[in-house]
């Protein structure tokens, strides 16, 4: 199984392309259903393009958001994955907090939080938006962790090489399950993740999700 070719987009665009490549898919979803989730990563990239997409004129009230993976801090600290999803898309658009379904990272029975999270997943994502790190893992999916060869669970908690170190994370059946699935990369730091991923490397998690969509720009794409 391969990849499409991945969408390069000049750096100065990649936010506002990633936006509408949201909204277009929102838009897909809600052309057939009543209502569309939205699962959304974390980490340094992604922030720009939920900033787009709080612009963009959607039926907002028709609109879920989840989460892809969760720090195990509280919602208000720096690494928290809320935070940034908070900051930079459900303040903006004032969405109420019946729409958002958080992971709660600051529980301290992390197991039960992951078990808990399960309970509120749609059977079905419509829409995803992932990142993947320089060594390969998307999601908190870190490569060579046994979580990767999980099937019957949708949510775990696991602990992975990248501070912080405790995490919640959708497992590879809910990704690979999704209706529409991007993979939003930036910086010359991803460019060998990336090349191996799109290679079909399977050592890295995200070469795993093989639905995905990807867009990259210049940097991340080696040139
Ligand atoms: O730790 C995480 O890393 C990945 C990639 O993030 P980036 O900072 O390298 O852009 C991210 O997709 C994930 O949600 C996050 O928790």
């Amino acid at each position: 199984m391969s990849f499409a070719p991945p969408t390069i987009v000049p750096s100065e665009s990649l936010a506002q392309e990633a936006a509408k490549w949201m909204a277009r898919s929102l838009q897909d979803a809600l052309a057939t259903r009543p209502r569309a989730s939205l699962a959304l990563s974390g980490g340094g990239t992604p922030g720009p393009a939920y900033r787009a997409l709080a612009d963009l004129k959607l039926p907002w009230e028709r609109v879920d958001v989840f989460f892809v993976d969760e720090r195990f801090v509280p919602p208000d600290h720096a690494d928290s994955n809320y935070r940034l999803v908070e900051d930079t898309l459900l303040k903006p658009l004032r969405l109420p907090s019946s729409q958002v379904f958080r992971m709660e990272g600051e529980r301290e029975d992390r197991d039960a939080a992951a078990r808990d999270y399960e309970a509120k997943l749609p059977p079905v994502l419509d829409v995803v938006l992932l990142g993947i790190g320089p060594d390969g893992h998307t999601a908190s999916l870190f490569p060579g962790h046994p979580a990767l060869e999980e099937q019957q669970r949708r949510v775990l908690s696991v602990v992975g090489p990248k501070p912080p170190p405790w995490r919640m994370t959708l497992t590879l059946p809910v990704l690979l399950s999704a209706r529409a699935v991007l993979n939003l990369v930036a910086g010359a730091g991803k460019a060998d993740a990336v090349r191996r991923a799109l290679a079909g490397d399977l050592s890295l998690p995200a070469a795993r999700v093989t639905n995905t969509q990807w867009m990259l720009d210049p940097a991340a794409a080696g040139r």
